[in-house]
């Protein structure tokens, strides 16, 4: 019998097995669906949509997931994607991590996004280690006696700079010197602009000082960094490609030195991916964030103003006269240069 899905959405399988024979097993598409659209690419969900009607209406669900929460339900809130008729685009793609990782030197493995609720630990990815229920912090800074705690709070308020506790620390999560790494707990959206493309935004009021999220994507060499950034300029010519390759600077005690930190979420990241640029600077600040006991420090932002739900969140990419060459901004403020900053690393 020839492999056959109509009506009754039954297949019959066509491969054979080792034996060389063909298995007798029957495979209802809507059950293996949810084992195999979610780890498809966008191109492949629409390619395999319009094979039969059964996979039409899985792909759309499929799809109607994704765009119910960019953060593959791995975060306290969902993150939805709103288009309201821009364009046909309901969702961007990309591999999800809550905070950075290591590069990948080769594409990252698929990670499955939608039809079921995913749990953190299905995303494939290396996630951060939990503390150990109980452990309570000592230190000053959580209410408690100052003996036995090695974090640094006493170096609090550095400008631009953050010093948390962290695996370094006997606290747990709930420590409330450890603000940034529980995760993203206010309503946000990301919305669909024309110019822009997505842009991150409020879905609620937000008070000045509040952490946002981390800009979570890969960590990457300064040469591996350049590389990519090259890559990415030549794919934007075309105009279908929009990178998130962030570059911060820090600068040492000594003032002589500073240390780069090369993020790069473009095809792994979060949700700060999508926050756009603003000639006026914005209303997040980007603070470094040093957790004791960690090696590198994270990016983090904070609103540096209070933020009206619906309001876009933006920060300044940097300095546009150094840019020439740039394309067209589309932040709309009173102090637009109309060029988006440099994108050099
Ligand atoms: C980190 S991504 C931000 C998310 C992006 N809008 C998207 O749709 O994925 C950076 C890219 O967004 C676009 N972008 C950001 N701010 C912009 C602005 N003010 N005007 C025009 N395009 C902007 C540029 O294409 C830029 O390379």
């Amino acid at each position: 019998m020839s492999p056959f899905i109509g009506k009754k959405t039954w297949c019959r399988k066509s491969m054979t097995n080792n034996n060389g024979k063909k298995p007798n097993r029957i495979v209802q598409l809507s059950d293996a669906a949810p084992y195999v659209l979610p780890y498809l690419y966008p191109a492949e969900l629409s390619a395999i949509s319009l094979t039969c009607k059964t996979l039409h209406l899985l792909a759309k669900s499929v799809t109607a997931v994704r765009s119910s929460d960019a953060c593959r339900n791995s975060e306290k809130l969902p993150i939805p994607f709103v288009n309201s008729a821009v364009d046909n685009h309901p969702y961007a793609y990309f591999i999800y991590t809550p905070t950075q990782v290591l590069s990948f030197s080769d594409d990252p493995p698929r990670q499955p996004w939608g039809l079921y609720p995913l749990q953190r630990r299905d995303l494939g990815l290396i996630l951060p280690p939990t503390l150990e229920d109980g452990a309570r912090c000592e230190c000053e800074r959580c209410g408690n006696d100052s003996a036995g705690c090695p974090c640094p709070c006493s170096r609090q308020n550095f400008s631009g700079l953050r010093w948390e506790c962290g695996s370094g620390c006997i606290c747990d999560l709930e420590c409330s010197n450890r603000v940034s790494q529980r995760g993203i707990s206010i309503r946000l959206k990301i919305v669909r602009s024309p110019g822009k493309g997505w842009g991150l935004h409020a879905g609620q009021f937000i008070r000045s000082g509040e952490f946002i999220c981390e800009y979570a994507g890969e960590l990457l060499t300064t040469k591996e960094a350049r590389k990519r950034q090259e890559i990415y300029d030549k794919l934007k010519s075309t105009n279908k490609h929009t990178s998130a390759l962030l570059v911060v600077r820090e600068h040492l005690p000594s003032g002589n030195t500073c240390m780069r930190i090369n993020i790069d979420a473009t095809k792994i990241g979060n949700i700060a991916r999508f926050i756009n640029h603003s000639c006026d600077g914005g209303n997040l600040s980007t603070v470094l964030v040093r957790n004791s006991g960690a090696l590198l420090p994270r990016v983090c932002f904070f609103a540096s103003k209070d933020i009206l739900k619906d309001q876009e969140l933006t920060f300044s990419y940097g300095d546009s006269g150094l840019n020439p060459n740039g394309s067209k901004c589309f932040c709309g403020t009173s102090c637009c240069t109309g060029i988006m900053p440099s994108e050099h690393t």
